[in-house]
């Protein structure tokens, strides 16, 4: 028995929805998964290089953290991994490799746990369901994880609404990047975070676009962050100039997020952005990508099936 499981990367926080709001983007990590006597796990491809070819990988942990909720034992498989996600760039690796494996154990096991489940599974080990919730299910995704569960909405991307995202050449690891976060804010920076988030999240699920730039403003984790990204407070404050219709550092950087409209050109914008990388001495890539609807999927036999 072999099947493919597939999970898109993702944008978190959007700004102010720190550890709450995020958006999945269609960049891949895959998972071929075949049935055997013995595990064998292979990390294919460059991005993959360094990562452990064995039970330790981050991918078949998760495929043990699955069948562990299940209360079953995890059966042997060959698990191949394969990635266009750039690790510890902002755009939920762990989070693909996490909810990609999880869903693989599942899928092992016969399915017997529910997408809820899957998502809670994922956010606990995650500890914030801004990544895991729309690698999962695709498109934007509101989630919180607290002592009684996990609980989100998801929303279908408005119409016209596109990303642009500017990816550096250098790595910035999650936990490096909330190290440098307070522990405490102030009352009216919890307002300001609360209202902003509250507000970006009807914007989207109404197509409001043109409040994305008011809504995205944020001062919980950018601020902080900005001497770890260098350019990213210029492309806040600079880039609906060229076109942006909202900015945000993606996840925990450095990657940076631009929405666009997309019935308008974005050559403007990517001007700006390689600029911006030039003035800092950076190089990297910018990228127009749409919002990924599907989420995680599984195919067998070359038929895409539901989880
Ligand atoms: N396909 C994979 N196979 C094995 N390990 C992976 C895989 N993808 C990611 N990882 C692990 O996750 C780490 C990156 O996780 P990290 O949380 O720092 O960044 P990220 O998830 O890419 O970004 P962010 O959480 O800010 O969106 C990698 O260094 C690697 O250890
Ligand atoms: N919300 C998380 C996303 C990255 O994993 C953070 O910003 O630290």
């Amino acid at each position: 028995m072999t099947f493919t499981v597939r999970a898109p990367a993702s944008s978190a926080n959007l700004g102010p929805g720190f550890d709450s709001l995020g958006l999945s983007v269609p960049l891949f990590t895959t998972l071929r998964v075949t049935k055997q006597a013995v595990t064998e796990v292979v990390p294919l491809g460059p991005e993959l290089e360094g990562t452990p070819a064995d039970e330790s990988n981050y991918v078949y942990r998760a495929m043990e953290l699955a069948a562990k909720r299940a209360g079953q034992p995890l059966p042997p498989a060959r698990v191949e991994i394969e990635t266009e996600v750039p690790l510890a760039r902002g755009l939920g690796s762990s989070a693909a490799a996490l909810v990609a494996g999880i869903v693989a154990g599942n899928e092992l096991l016969g399915r017997p746990l529910s997408d809820e489940t899957l998502l809670d599974v994922a956010a606990r080990e995650e500890g914030h369901p801004d990544n895991v919730a729309p690698a999962l299910f695709g498109g934007i995704v509101v989630a919180t994880l607290d002592k009684l569960g996990t609980h989100y909405v998801r929303l279908d991307p408005p119409t016209h609404l596109g990303v642009t995202v500017l990816i550096p050449d250098f790595e910035l690891s999650t936990s490096k990047a909330r190290a440098v976060l307070p522990r405490e804010y102030s009352r009216a920076d919890a307002v300001h975070a609360l209202s902003h988030a509250a507000l970006l999240a009807a914007a989207l699920a109404q197509g409001r676009l043109d409040l994305l730039r008011h809504a995205m403003q944020d001062y919980i984790h950018q601020i902080w962050r900005a001497p770890l990204v260098p350019g990213l407070s210029d492309i806040l404050e600079e880039a609906h100039r060229h076109g942006a219709l909202g900015a945000a550092l993606s996840g925990a950087g450095p990657t940076v997020l631009c929405f666009h409209d997309t019935r308008e050109s974005t050559k403007h914008l990517h001007r700006y952005l390689h600029g911006v990388m030039n003035k800092n001495g950076l190089t990297g890539r910018v990228l127009d990508l749409p919002i990924d609807t599907a989420g995680t999927v599984v195919e067998r036999a070359g038929q895409a099936q539901k989880r």
